[in-house]
């Protein structure tokens, strides 16, 4: 049986789903004569690990306990005073260095996947670490990808021991479709795309007349936005998914390049507002204009979709109207749809469709991506 061990950090919706998946898998990965033995999980704040990471695993019982504990909204710091002597709690000032340490061991011994489901920018040097070690990564977290152009060739150096297919329309099948037409040296003209779960569920939502406000929070609910919905407002996540594919492309180009509409105005961006303000005083404000906006388009026949365009050099995400019945105005809920077109895809381009977004079919890209890692285990 291949073993492959996973540090995963980010233990937040996605990263729940994705230790349940893992679990609920076992008897069919099994079959497939692999087996995922997760020697660590962390949060913001502390590591999990079990007493020896080179022999021993985190149990399934152990890994629902997470879960459950995770899911009440408790930090994982909470196992301290759970700890039976089967594992170890590490604490926020040790949690980096112990993170990397085991990188470090593992990476030089039978490899490690490092599995990022967090949100944060702060993973990136453990990440870099992690890869220079021998590591494999993992990646539903886009913003190690979306950093400067020397961080992101560090991260992607041997390509084949890094996967991010979630980092791009969730659990669809995008950067391995991607990958399989560049190396085919079948060049890409240009792709147009819906890249938000987000901002599709908002848009087709407003199209029924509900509100802005009432929309977005529901979005979160779901699990379709970005811990602060403002990242998908802004158009970041959208930017960062875009800054992904062009790079795939080859482009050498930073997020300064990327043209960005922002749907809320700079005064209630999160250095001057948090989260919650935003979303029970600050978003109501927005209802109207963007109400006028839904008539204006839908008096021409249109719809407002949140769209993508990268061609050439030129990478834009915006608000456009578009045709009713059009690809990109058939969406509907959480839906992306990337559109390529390149040489062999020149009329007719390769489309891509389907759910964007949520922590289910997010984790099951992540899970996704860790089996095809397994021929790199022994
Ligand atoms: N939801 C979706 O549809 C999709 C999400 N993604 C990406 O998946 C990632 C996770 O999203 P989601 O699960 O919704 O986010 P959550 O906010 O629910 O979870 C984030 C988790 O990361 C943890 N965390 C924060 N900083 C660190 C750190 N430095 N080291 C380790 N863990 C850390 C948080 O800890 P704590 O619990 O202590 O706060 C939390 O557990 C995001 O990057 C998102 O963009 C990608 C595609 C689709
Ligand atoms: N917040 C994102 C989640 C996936 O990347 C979205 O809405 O698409």
């Amino acid at each position: 049986m291949k073993k492959i061990p996973v540090l995963l950090m980010g233990c937040g919706g996605v990263g729940r789903h994705l230790l349940q998946h893992i679990v609920s898998c076992r008897s069919l990965h099994a079959k497939m004569g692999v087996h995922i033995r997760v020697i660590g999980v962390s949060d913001s704040k502390s590591l999990l690990v079990p007493m020896d990471v080179l022999k021993e695993e985190l149990n399934d019982e152990f890994l629902s306990q997470v879960c459950r504990i995770k899911s009440n909204g408790s930090p994982l710091s909470t196992f301290s005073a759970l700890e039976k002597g089967g594992f170890r709690v590490v604490g926020e000032s040790e949690l980096r260095k112990e993170t990397e340490e085991i990188t470090q061991i593992l990476g030089k011994s039978t490899g490690l996947a490092v599995v990022d489901c967090s949100a944060s920018m702060e993973t990136i040097e453990i990440l870099m670490k992690a890869a220079e070690s021998g590591c494999c990564v993992v990646l539903a977290n886009k913003k190690p990808l979306t950093s400067t152009l020397e961080h992101y060739d560090k991260l992607v150096l041997h390509p084949r021991r890094v996967r991010h297919e979630s980092t791009v329309g969730a659990g669809l099948p995008v950067i391995a479709s991607m990958n399989r037409i560049i190396s085919s040296g079948d060049p890409v003209h240009s792709i147009l795309g819906s890249l938000s779960g987000t901002l599709g569920y908002v848009m087709s939502e407003l199209e029924d007349g509900k509100p802005l406000s009432q929309v977005v929070r529901a979005a979160k609910t779901l699990g379709y936005t970005e811990p602060d919905p403002r990242d998908d407002l802004s158009g970041m996540d959208v930017a960062r998914k875009a800054l992904i594919l062009a790079r795939l492309l080859g482009k050498r180009i930073t997020m300064e390049s990327i043209e960005i509409e922002s749907l809320y105005p700079e005064e209630m961006g999160p250095g001057l507002m948090s989260v919650d303000d935003f979303l029970q005083n600050g978003i109501v404000k927005l209802d109207q204009n963007i109400e006028e906006r839904v008539k204006k388009a839908s008096s021409n026949g249109c719809v407002l979709r949140y769209a993508c365009v990268i061609e050439g050099s030129s990478v834009q995400v915006g608000i456009r109207e578009v045709p009713k019945d059009s690809p990109l105005g058939r969406l509907r809920g959480s839906d992306n749809i990337v559109e390529i077109y390149s040489r062999c895809y020149k009329e007719q381009p390769l489309v891509i469709q389907g759910a964007g977004a949520g922590n289910d079919t997010t984790a099951a890209g992540v899970l996704a991506d860790i089996i095809d890692l397994q021929d790199l285990f022994p």
